[in-house]
């Protein structure tokens, strides 16, 4: 088997450093280059100096530089970040594993139409867990159509920039989905004042920020008499970066197409 070559972009993050590590102990890949973000510290530094282990793949700002001889850019960085590593990739025939959370629809259409020049897989979670959690919420809310009121709690660290998380989004998109609502319509974000009562239609959320908590999400469905929760708390980000390796692998004999992480888990139908 081919050596894939994966480039990291936001190399110097929490998921950049998690994903050098990983993808430096896979064996079946190897770093090809590394992306920061012009004036970081990280610029000009061996991307794995953290580890003590240099890889002699250095960190650069340099599109050309970074992606020189990459067959996958894994990217863990924000909205303008990704859409501009997007455009080149696209252009350049360089696939994608796109973990960054955060963006509006016209991000969203842009990563679409990317898809048609290069493969991409896309998806607010990369870990098996939370993908496992989706499909049981699809269930849970076919199940539970009437009577249960759906509430989305996430928490995350306290540098964590957008909410709510990507994660509980897309919980509440595969709920609707399942519930035949849209949820621009039905989402609730957070509540304050008289807020009336209760709309059995809506989806609420409810985000928490604070210290390095990693990454937890419930769906509590409350009926009378009984509450059901369904939770996925994670206690380390090694999870996420094995899930964007899996996405990496499963680009292998891909050209162009948008896919999520239900494609590489073969979690569909
Ligand atoms: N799909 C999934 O499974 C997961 C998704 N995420 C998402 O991944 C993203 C990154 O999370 P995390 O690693 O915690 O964040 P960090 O802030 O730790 O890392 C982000 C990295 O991207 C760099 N960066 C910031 N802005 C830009 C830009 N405009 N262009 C290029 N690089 C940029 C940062 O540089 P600098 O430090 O200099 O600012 C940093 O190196 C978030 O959107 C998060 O929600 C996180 C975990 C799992
Ligand atoms: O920023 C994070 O940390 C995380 N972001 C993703 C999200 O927004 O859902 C995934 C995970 O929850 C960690």
């Amino acid at each position: 088997m081919n050596t894939i070559k994966i480039a990291v972009a936001g190399a110097d993050g929490r998921m950049g450093r998690m994903l050098v590590e990983a993808v430096g102990e896979s064996g079946d890949l190897a770093l090809s280059g590394a992306l920061g973000l012009a004036g970081s510290a990280g610029i000009g530094q061996d991307a794995a100096a953290f580890l003590g282990k240099p890889l002699g793949v250095v960190v650069t700002a340099d599109l050309a530089e970074g992606l020189a001889g990459a067959d996958v850019l894994i990217d863990f960085t924000r909205p303008e970040g990704t859409l501009k590593h997007l455009e080149y990739c696209a252009a350049h025939g360089v696939k994608l594993v796109i973990g960054t959370t955060g963006f509006d629809d016209a991000g969203k259409a842009a990563i679409a139409a990317a898809a048609e020049k290069t493969a991409i897989v896309f998806a607010p979670n990369m870990s098996v867990g939370v993908n496992v959690t989706l499909k049981l919420l699809e269930l849970a809310a076919k199940s539970l159509a009437t009577g249960y009121d759906i509430e989305i709690i996430e928490a995350h660290h306290r540098h964590k920039v957008d909410a709510p998380s990507g994660t509980a989004l897309k919980m509440g998109e595969v709920i609707a989905d399942a519930l035949g609502r849209d949820l621009k319509e039905c989402a609730v974000y957070g509540r304050e004042g008289v807020t009336g009562e209760r709309d059995p239609s809506t989806i609420g959320f409810a985000t928490v920020r604070g210290g390095d908590i990693i990454g937890d999400h419930t769906v509590l469905f409350a009926g009378t008499g009984e509450r059901i929760e369904i939770s996925h708390k994670s206690s380390s980000r090694a999870g996420y970066a094995q899930g964007s390796l899996r996405a990496a692998r499963f680009l292998a004999d891909k050209q162009t197409g948008l896919f999520d992480m239900f494609d590489v888990l073969s979690l569909n139908g």
